[in-house]
C-alpha cells in the first residue's frame, strides 16, 4: 500500500519491505551526587524498522457472545458492508467513534497553511478493522445473532440488517470452571469443554490452529472479553514460574479458565490481550510468553469512568489542586453487571478502578505527603432495567487555595459496550503493528522486539500490565502521547514538543512559505527581519489575524501571509 505521506530526511529509507528510520532517543536522566539533585541530558540513537506488509488478521474472542463480543464484531459488519439505519433520532451511519486509530488525528507539523492532521492509522501501516475476521469461544451456545439480540445493544433496524450474517457465526464451546465467576452465570453454561486442564487447553490450541487453516489468515490474536473472575492467589510451585503453571495444568490444580486460554494462546504464538480486570497474568505466564516472545497485554478495558478519572485527576493535581476524596458509582444491568454483583467478581473490578490515580498523587508531593492519597471509593450495582445502558455518577473533591474547596460531580450515561468496542479494536491493531516493528541501538546492534509485556497498550486499559520493575503511568494524555511518539519514531519524525518558539520570538527564524525545491525546508536562521506589520511590529491578536498584511523578511526568504 502506497504510504500517505513522505518523510523527507535522510534518517529515513522506504524500502521494499520496511520502513527503516535511525532516530535519538533523548531522555533527561536524574541522579543524587553530593546532596545535589543532578540532571544528565542523554541521547540514544536507535534504528526502527516496521515491515510494511500488513497482515490478514484472525481475532478470537473469548466471550463472543457477551455484550462486547457481538457488538464489536456486529460493528465491523456494519462498517464493512457500509450500513446505515433509522432511529427515532434520524438516519445512523456504520463508524467507527471511539477507536484512537480509526477516529483521532495526529498533528504531522506545521505548514504555511496551519498545522496538518492525519488519522492516527495513518501513521504507519495497520490492519483496518474491516478486514478483521473473527471467531472465538463462549460457555453460552447462542449464535451471535440472537446474542446479539440477548445483549440489547444495537438499534433494533441494524440488527435486522445484520442477523444473515451474525447468526452463521457460532461460538466454539468453552473453558468453564464455576467458581471463578459469579454463579449467576450458570444459567448460561450450556456450552461447555469437558476433560481435563491439559486436554481443555490442547483443544483451544487446535481450534487456534483450526481457525488459522479454515479462514486463510495471516496470524491470529486472542483476546479475553469474557466475564471478569475471581482473583487468582499466586502460589510458589503451582503458577509462579511457566514450567509449575504447565504442571499444575497437567495435574488439573487451580488454574483459572483466562490462564488457561494464555496458556493455549502463547503456546500457538498468538498474542493474548485481557480485557478484564482478573489477575489472568500470573508470573508463570508472563514467563511462558517471554520465552516463546509472544506479546500479553492488559488488564481491563479503560472505557468510560474511569478513563475520565484518568483526564480528571491528571488535571486537578497538574494545576496544583489536591483532590482528596474521589467516589465513582455507577449501575448497569448488563450481564457483566450482574456477573460484578458478586463479591468475588466485584473485587476484581474495584482494585482495577482503583489504581488508577497513583501515578498521579505520586507525582506531586507538594500536595501529598509520602503515602498520603486520596479517599477512593468504587461502588457497582446491578440494576436490570438499564442493560447495557451503564449510568455513572462521579464527585471529585479537591482543596484549593487558602482552605477553599472544591467539588466537581459528573454524570455519565452510555451504552458501555459501544465504549469498550473500538478499543478491542484499537488493542489487536496495536499489538499486530508492534509484532511488525523492531529495533537496535547503537550499542546493540542485534534487532529486537518490544518486551513480551506489551505496555504501550497501557492506553486501552485500566490496570496497565508493564514489566517487572518498570513504572506504571495511568494518566491518559502521557499514554496517548507514548503511542504516538513512538510512532513518529519509527518514521524519524520528532515528538510534538508543544513549544512553538517560532511564533514567540522577535526574530522569526521559521519559514513559513512552503519550502520550495532550492529553498533549505528547515527553518532558517534570520540575522533580521524584526516581524512587521506596516512597520509596526504587531502579533496577532486573540488568534485572529489583524487584517493587516503582515511581511516577514530574512536574509533568505521572504515569508508573507
Ligand atoms: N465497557 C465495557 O463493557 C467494559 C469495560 C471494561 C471491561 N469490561 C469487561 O469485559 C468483559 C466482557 O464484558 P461484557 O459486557 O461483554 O460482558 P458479557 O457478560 O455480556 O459477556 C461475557 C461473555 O463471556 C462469556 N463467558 C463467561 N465465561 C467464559 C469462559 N470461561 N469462556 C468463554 N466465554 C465465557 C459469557 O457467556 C458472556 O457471553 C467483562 O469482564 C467486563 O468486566 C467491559
Ligand atoms: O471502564 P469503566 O467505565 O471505568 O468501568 C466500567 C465499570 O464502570 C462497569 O461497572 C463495568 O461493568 C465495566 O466492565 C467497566 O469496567
Amino acid at each position: 500500500m502506497a504510504e500517505k505521506f513522505k518523510v523527507e530526511s535522510p534518517n529515513v529509507r522506504y524500502l521494499k519491505d520496511v520502513i527503516e528510520a535511525d532516530y535519538n532517543y533523548s531522555t533527561n536522566q536524574v541522579y543524587e551526587e553530593n546532596g545535589v539533585t543532578k540532571v544528565k541530558p542523554c541521547s540514544t540513537k536507535f534504528t526502527f524498522r516496521t515491515e510494511k506488509k500488513v497482515p490478514k488478521l484472525g481475532v478470537m474472542l473469548v466471550g463472543w457472545g457477551g455484550n462486547n463480543g457481538t457488538t464489536v464484531t456486529a460493528a465491523v459488519l456494519a462498517n464493512q458492508m457500509g450500513l446505515s439505519w433509522m432511529t427515532k433520532t434520524g438516519k445512523k451511519v456504520a463508524n467507527y467513534y471511539g477507536s484512537l486509530f480509526q477516529s483521532s488525528t495526529v498533528c504531522l507539523g506545521r505548514g504555511p497553511d496551519g498545522e496538518i492532521f492525519i488519522p492516527f492509522r495513518d501513521l504507519l501501516p495497520m490492519v483496518h478493522p474491516n478486514d478483521i475476521v473473527f471467531d472465538g469461544w463462549d460457555i453460552s451456545s447462542m449464535n451471535l445473532a440472537d446474542a446479539m439480540k440477548r445483549a440489547e445493544v444495537l438499534d433494533w433496524q441494524l440488527q435486522e440488517q445484520l442477523k444473515p450474517f451474525m447468526e452463521k457465526l457460532k461460538p466454539r464451546p468453552s473453558i468453564y470452571i464455576p467458581e471463578f465467576i459469579a454463579a449467576n452465570q450458570e444459567d448460561r453454561a450450556d456450552h461447555i469443554l469437558h476433560g481435563t486442564k491439559a486436554e481443555q487447553v490442547q483443544k483451544i490450541r487446535e481450534d487456534i490452529q483450526d481457525f488459522k487453516r479454515l479462514s486463510g489468515v495471516d496470524k491470529v490474536i486472542v483476546l479475553w472479553t469474557a466475564n471478569t473472575e475471581r482473583f487468582c492467589d499466586v502460589i510458589p510451585g503451582i503458577n509462579d514460574t511457566a514450567d509449575h503453571l504447565l504442571q499444575a495444568i497437567e495435574l488439573g490444580l487451580e488454574v483459572s479458565p483466562s490462564t488457561m486460554f494464555a496458556v493455549a494462546s502463547i503456546l500457538e504464538g498468538c498474542a493474548y490481550i485481557n480485557g478484564s480486570p482478573q489477575n489472568t497474568f500470573v508470573p508463570g505466564a508472563i514467563e511462558l510468553a517471554t520465552r516463546h516472545s509472544v506479546f500479553i497485554g492488559g488488564d481491563d478495558f479503560k472505557s468510560g469512568q474511569t478513563k475520565i478519572k484518568s483526564v480528571l485527576v491528571d488535571f486537578l493535581v497538574g494545576a496544583g489542586l489536591k483532590t482528596v476524596s474521589i467516589v465513582s458509582y455507577n449501575h448497569l444491568g448488563n450481564n457483566d453487571g450482574k456477573n460484578l454483583s458478586a463479591p468475588q467478581q466485584f473485587r476484581s473490578k474495584e482494585i482495577s478502578k482503583s489504581n488508577v490515580v497513583d501515578d498521579m498523587v505520586q507525582s506531586n508531593p507538594i500536595l501529598y505527603g509520602p503515602n498520603e492519597k486520596p479517599d477512593h471509593c468504587v461502588v457497582i450495582k446491578y440494576v436490570p432495567y438499564v442493560g447495557d445502558s451503564k449510568r455513572a455518577m462521579d464527585e471529585y473533591s479537591s482543596e484549593i487555595m487558602m482552605g477553599g474547596t472544591n467539588t466537581i460531580v459528573i454524570h455519565n450515561t452510555c451504552e458501555d459496550s459501544l465504549l469498550a468496542s473500538p478499543i478491542i479494536l484499537d488493542l489487536v491493531i496495536l499489538t499486530e503493528l508492534c509484532q511488525r516493528i523492531t529495533f537496535c541501538t547503537e550499542q546493540d546492534q542485534d534487532f529486537q522486539t518490544f518486551h513480551s509485556v506489551l505496555s504501550i497498550l497501557s492506553f486501552l486499559c485500566k490496570a496497565p500490565l508493564v514489566p517487572q520493575g518498570t513504572p506504571v503511568v495511568n494518566a491518559l494524555f502521557r499514554q496517548r502521547n507514548c503511542i504516538e511518539n513512538i510512532l513518529r519514531a519509527c518514521l524519524g519524525l520528532y515528538p510534538q514538543n508543544h513549544m512553538m518558539l517560532e511564533y514567540k520570538m522577535q526574530r522569526s527564524f521559521a519559514s513559513l512559505k512552503r519550502p520550495s525545491k532550492d529553498l533549505n525546508p528547515c527553518p532558517i536562521s534570520s540575522k533580521k527581519g524584526m516581524v512587521q506589520v506596516n512597520g509596526f511590529h504587531q502579533g496577532i491578536t486573540n488568534g485572529h489575524c489583524n487584517g493587516l498584511k503582515q511581511t516577514v523578511t530574512s536574509s533568505d526568504t521572504e515569508i508573507e501571509n
